[in-house]
């Protein structure tokens, strides 16, 4: 594990490193965003615990691979405002909705400091785990070489049906029904 201080926003992010992630291979790499209610606190109304989870698993039955904790709850605008944005959600928003309601845009994250983080350890490319094409988009953008996209479809269950949907509808995500593993 190692540890890195944003000096811009004073944020803390985390890597998790797996095996020799040096060379030339493309490392199998995860970008996760901060859900402290679904990654620690175990909510089914969103994705992220399960996709942490999967994607920690496929890293280390691979022997070799990357998972970035960035410290941007609620896709940037901080556990509070989440909480908020969850309460329009329960009277009829969705996701986006919520967020607009709140004055922010949709998805207010930043990877610029994936590319310094990557190059600590190291690491000159990646196989990006993700459903979102524009965060392949952001991380090429910031600099970082996505040799390839690997689909992370884990975790639908009833509770987070409609926030898939949304994800797919509205923000682009690339998911197949089919291709979902359920989570009950
Ligand atoms: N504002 C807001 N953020 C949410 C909500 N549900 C989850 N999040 C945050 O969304 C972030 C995860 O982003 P997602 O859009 O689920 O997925 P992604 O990271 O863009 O794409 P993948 O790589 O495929 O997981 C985390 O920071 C969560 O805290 C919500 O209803 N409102
Ligand atoms: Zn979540």
């Amino acid at each position: 594990m190692v540890g890195f201080e944003d000096t811009v926003t004073g944020k803390e992010h985390v890597a998790l490193v797996c095996g020799d992630v040096s060379g030339d291979a493309p490392v199998l790499a995860r970008m996760h965003s901060e859900c402290l209610t679904g990654d620690s606190l175990f909510s089914l109304r969103c994705d992220c615990g399960f996709q942490l989870q999967e994607a920690l698993r496929r890293i280390s039955e691979e022997g070799r691979g990357v998972l970035l904790y960035l410290r941007q709850e609620g896709r940037g605008i901080g556990l509070l405002n989440k909480i908020k944005a969850y309460h329009l959600q329960d009277q009829g928003a969705d996701t986006v909705e919520a967020n607009e309601q709140l004055g922010f845009a949709a998805d207010m994250r930043d990877y610029s400091l994936c590319l310094p983080m990557l190059k600590h350890l190291g690491i000159q490319s990646v196989r990006l785990m993700t459903n979102n094409p524009r965060k392949v988009k952001a991380l090429e953008a910031a600099g970082v070489t996505v040799a390839e996209r690997v689909p992370l479809q884990v975790g639908k269950n009833r509770h987070n049906e409609g926030y898939l949907q949304t994800k797919m509808g509205k923000l682009g995500h690339m998911m197949q029904d089919e291709h979902f593993r359920d989570q009950e």
